[in-house]
């Protein structure tokens, strides 16, 4: 099974990825950008505010070919739980907005397409919800990415993703203190990782708060 961690930078990903892996230590943990060559890529992209978009996008993805095959798709073929933190949906949802002013006329669909033929969708993606102001706050602002009005346009990407698969995705308020979110997300860690193996009673309420959807 892949579990997926998503939300807006700051939203407390990897705080909660890293508590996971005391709750899951059997899982494979592992994370977007990767700490390869490429991912070292990404991250000097990162760092340069006059990097082209699409030069962005095919960095980012030439990251996540290398960690599907070296990581992912093994782990998976042994039947091993996978966990990332981050994942496709950030290049959805972070490239389709830094490509929003560009010559490609719908970028959420573009970057999606360009995956399509390869990539691997997870199975299920904990959505960690905080707003844009909260966010830029936590990361420090310290990257293009990191400013607020960016990161609401990020935001609206994310409520698309969702909106359009509603049945794989579970939001958590990502606004609580780190202790709730934490035990917010191994609870409904546990359900997916339940009801994707089965277990009925998971299945019915998976997002553990008690209405039976
Ligand atoms: N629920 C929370 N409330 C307040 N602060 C938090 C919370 N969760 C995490 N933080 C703090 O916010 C900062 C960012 O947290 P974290 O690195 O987990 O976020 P992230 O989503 O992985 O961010 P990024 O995508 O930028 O790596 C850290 O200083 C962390 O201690
Ligand atoms: C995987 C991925 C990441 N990003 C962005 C999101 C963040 O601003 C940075 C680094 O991520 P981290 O969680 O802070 O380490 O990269 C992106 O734009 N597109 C992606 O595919």
């Amino acid at each position: 099974m892949l579990l997926t961690l998503e939300g807006l930078d700051g939203s407390g990903k990897t705080t909660a990825w890293e508590a996971l892996h005391d709750a899951r230590p059997d899982a494979t943990f592992t994370h977007e950008p990767t700490d390869t060559w490429y991912g070292d890529a990404v991250r000097r992209s990162l760092g340069d505010d006059d990097a082209d978009p699409l030069a962005d996008l095919f960095l980012f993805t030439a990251d996540h070919a290398d960690h599907l095959s070296r990581v992912v798709r093994p782990a998976l073929a042994d039947g091993d739980v996978v966990i990332s933190d981050r994942y496709t949906d950030s290049r959805y949802a972070y490239q389709a907005a830094s490509l929003a002013d560009s010559e490609i006329r719908r970028p959420l669909e573009y970057v999606r397409g360009i995956h399509g033929a390869f990539t691997r969708e997870p199975d299920a993606t904990i959505y960690l919800g905080v707003d844009p102001e909260t966010a830029a706050a936590r990361a420090g602002a310290t990257d293009k990415f990191e400013r607020v009005s960016f990161l609401a346009e990020v935001q609206s990407n994310y409520d698309r993703l969702i909106d359009a698969e509603p049945e794989r995705f579970v939001r958590v308020d990502a606004s609580r203190s780190p202790e709730a979110v934490i035990d917010r997300v191994e609870d409904v860690a546990d359900r997916l990782i339940e009801a994707f193996h089965g277990d009925d009673a998971a299945v019915a309420d998976v997002d553990g708060d008690g209405d039976g959807a």
